[in-house]
């Protein structure tokens, strides 16, 4: 286990400190996929150096398995970071090595037996699927290549823990997702800890059980990432995940939509949704038409947005709109320049 105690980290500049992690407190269980996320600068970078004391706070503890590692010595703390993988965004491979040679300077650097080596960087390459490209450089591979290259580099002496800094953030969409289903597989299989830092949603959907967020250097929220996405509870959080499940409806459709309300409505899942739609219609004297409807699925349960349009008398929309809300997780009325004022 991963225990953040009162962490602060603190940079002194001439003109002014800034508490980059500030009283951050964290447990984060074997085997789990953890994220941490966040606007820029809100200090998941900083925060997630402190587990492998890439960075020292200054202050507070960072116990792993019950060890504190800002107490360590030099010979320790080189000893304990063995046990703790990490990728990076741009993947800091060796570039005049091999990606056979990247992965064998670090089984070397464990004193992995050297006639089990080749056996060893072969296990992995086919790991994350490139063989192919064992004796190739890093600059003759695609960026998620090079990713996958990082991780088999990361994993190779069976770390307990991967730290990933906004891992996928250089890779387009299909490399993304090779990535994330790789980390997933990695995880099932070998029970390595991960913890993840992003400020991509859609990723965080996709790969962690639970996350933090984390703005202005605190821990703001956490939650298994279905209650994150589904009840927000912090601001910034919504802010978060409302950039994620934005709609943009088209000014044609806007235009058209010219009475009455838009309303933004997130329900927890399923199809039970429709029935609060119908009977709301026969409750209130109001015509309720669906514009835009979609379920996404976070750790395999349903999350709904609908974006519906009211139509009636005002009284009645609001009371229309009350019904709905008090169903729904959340709802948000949008703006419609086009619409008239009731
Ligand atoms: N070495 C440093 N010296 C001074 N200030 C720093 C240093 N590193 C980070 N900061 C500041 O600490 C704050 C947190 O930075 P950090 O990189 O941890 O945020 P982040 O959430 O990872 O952001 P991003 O997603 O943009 O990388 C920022 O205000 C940043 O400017």
């Amino acid at each position: 286990m991963i225990e953040i105690n009162n962490v602060s980290v603190l940079f002194k500049n001439k003109k002014s400190n800034v508490a980059a992690v500030d009283n951050v407190s964290l447990k984060i269980n074997d085997g789990e996929i953890f994220g941490i996320v966040g606007h820029s600068g809100a200090g998941k970078s900083t925060l997630v150096r402190v587990i492998n004391l890439l960075q020292k706070p200054t202050e507070g503890e960072v116990l792993i398995d019950g060890v504190d590692i800002t107490k360590l010595n030099r010979k320790e703390l080189r000893q304990k970071r063995l046990e703790i993988g990490m990728i990076f965004q741009h993947f800091n491979l060796i570039k005049g090595k091999t990606i056979a040679q990247n992965i064998e300077f670090v089984l070397k650097a464990d004193n992995y037996p050297k006639d089990k080596r080749e056996a060893r960087i072969t296990e992995l390459l086919s790991l994350v699927n490139l063989l192919d490209k064992k004796d190739s450089y890093p600059e003759n591979l695609s960026g998620g290549q090079k990713q996958r290259a990082g991780i088999a580099r990361a994993i190779a002496n069976n770390p307990k823990i991967l730290l990933c800094d906004e891992a996928t953030s250089a890779l387009d969409l299909e490399n993304t997702e090779e990535v994330v289903n790789l980390l997933r597989d990695i995880n099932e299989k070998t029970k390595i800890t991960i913890v993840f830092i992003t400020h991509e949603m859609d990723v965080a959907k996709r790969l962690f059980d639970r996350a933090a967020v984390m703005d202005n250097g605190k821990i703001i929220e956490v939650n298994n990432v279905y209650d994150l996405f589904a009840s927000p509870q912090h601001e910034v959080t919504r802010a978060l995940v409302n950039r994620n499940s934005s709609i943009e409806l088209p000014r044609e459709i806007l235009k058209k939509l010219d009475k009455g309300e838009i309303l933004k409505v997130t329900y927890k899942g399923d199809n039970s949704f429709s029935a609060v739609i119908s009977k709301a219609i026969k409750k209130f004297n109001v015509d309720i038409n669906i514009i835009h409807g979609r379920i996404d699925y976070i750790s395999n349960k349903p999350i709904g947005n609908l974006i519906i349009n009211i139509t009636g008398l005002k009284d009645e929309i609001n009371r229309a709109k009350k019904f709905i809300q008090s169903n729904a997780v959340e709802t948000e009325r949008i703006i419609n320049e086009y619409m008239e004022v009731i």
